[in-house]
């Protein structure tokens, strides 16, 4: 197993400062560097790291990671190299085969370039957004080039599992396809169901539920991060979109041709739904694994008032039972919300009996 002690991070934002407080926890002494003298303030005043003196000769850590914007890395990568800040070196982008190209082009050293994508994330940015927790269960991908030093591999693997992800090595162009599907057109998708939104009036914003939250979240994500992560990942996210176009296409074909009459919506319809909810059974847990069984969710109505969360996970605590997630629905204009408790399964039933014995109202 490789050890890590010391560590650079190039790239305050998000995932920079993620993982170094990540890194950070696990005992690894982390000092930062962003072309932005705020978000560099901000990541230290967190706990991140230290500030990495702007130049002059420095002791070289044990991994440099790059997390800057994907058209960035290669060339802090080269600079990065030629100053020596690192014996090996990372990247987190989003899309790999241009990073990789780029790198190559710039004359990088490529056996101690580990190029990675870690698959943690949120559609905030900033360092104001990091946390420690954030690869946590999460896959990471690693695409070293045929030229990477084994040695460079490893290193890169141990920072992975330092900040609690899963390491998944693949090739370059893989990995972008890959990720076309999980997360790119995903990402356009969710942008293009939340634009409709703008075309909303008043009343039809004020009747949105968790349903339309959990379809546009990614959407609020920086449009010149997304258009940069689009730029190079084109053909493999078009590609998926062609097909999602399609689906959406026929189904809206499908709408007007059989308006009401139940007979007219079985096929392209029906099938569409059926096979989206297949599709969703697919994605594998976060700690691995089938999704479905993960948690069990216990639906708990609670008052609308202060110290009313407090008091349910208190009564929680008293049960034994770890709260893993938790999602409050408000209903606009009513006095009560119901917070939807997510509990590994063999906890569930205690925690319903516990809580129905408290007098709280569980709908199991
Ligand atoms: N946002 C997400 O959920 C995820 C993003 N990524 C990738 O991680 C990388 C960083 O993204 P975020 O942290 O979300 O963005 P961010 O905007 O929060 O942070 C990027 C930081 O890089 C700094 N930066 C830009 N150019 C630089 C340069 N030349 N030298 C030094 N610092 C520079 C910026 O000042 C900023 O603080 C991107 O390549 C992105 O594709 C990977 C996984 C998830
Ligand atoms: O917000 C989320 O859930 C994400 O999945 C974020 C994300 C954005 C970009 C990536 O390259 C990887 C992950």
């Amino acid at each position: 197993m490789a050890v890590i002690e010391r560590a650079v991070v190039v790239g305050a934002g998000l995932i920079g400062t993620s993982i170094a407080l990540a890194l950070r926890e696990r005992g690894v002494e982390v000092a930062l560097a962003d072309r932005d003298p705020g978000a560099l303030r901000l990541a230290c005043d967190l706990g991140a790291g230290s500030a990495l003196p702007a130049d002059g000769p420095v002791r070289p850590a044990d991994v440099a990671v790059i997390a800057a914007p994907p058209q960035a890395i290669p060339a802090v990568l080269r600079s990065a190299q030629n100053r020596g800040l690192a014996h090996v070196y990372t990247d987190a982008a989003s899309v790999k085969h241009s990073v990789v190209t780029e790198a190559a082009r710039l004359g990088c050293d490529l056996a101690t370039f580990v190029p990675g994508h870690p698959m943690g994330g949120s559609e905030k940015q900033g360092p104001s957004a990091a946390r420690a927790d954030l690869f946590l269960g999460r896959s990471w991908a690693l695409c070293p080039t045929g030229k990477a030093d084994a040695g460079a591999v490893a290193v890169v693997t141990e920072l992975a599992r330092l900040c609690g992800a899963d390491p998944l090595t693949l090739d370059a162009e893989e990995h972008d396809r890959a990720v076309a599907l999980v997360s790119h057109a995903p990402h356009v998708a969710a942008a293009a169901v939340a634009a409709r939104l703008l075309g909303g009036d008043g009343t039809a914003l004020t009747l949105a539920g968790q349903g339309v939250r959990d379809v546009t979240r990614i959407a609020g994500g920086d449009p010149d991060l997304w258009v940069e992560i689009l730029r190079h990942n084109a053909v493999p996210v078009a590609d998926v979109l062609a097909d999602v176009a399609q689906d959406l296409a026929d189904t809206a074909a499908a709408l007007r041709a059989g308006g009401v009459r139940p007979e007219g919506l079985t096929g392209p319809v029906r099938d569409l739904l059926a096979r989206g909810r297949e599709g969703r059974d697919r994605i594998p847990g976060k700690h691995g694994g089938a999704q479905a069984p993960e948690y069990a969710v216990l639906p708990v109505v609670i008052p609308d008032e202060p110290g009313a969360l407090a008091r349910l996970f208190a009564a929680a605590e008293e049960a034994g039972v770890n709260i893993e997630d938790v999602r409050i629905d408000h209903s606009p204009g009513l006095p009560v919300g119901v917070a939807q408790l997510s509990v590994r399964p063999d906890g569930v039933q205690r925690l319903s009996r516990a809580l129905a014995a408290g007098g709280w109202s569980v709908h199991p």
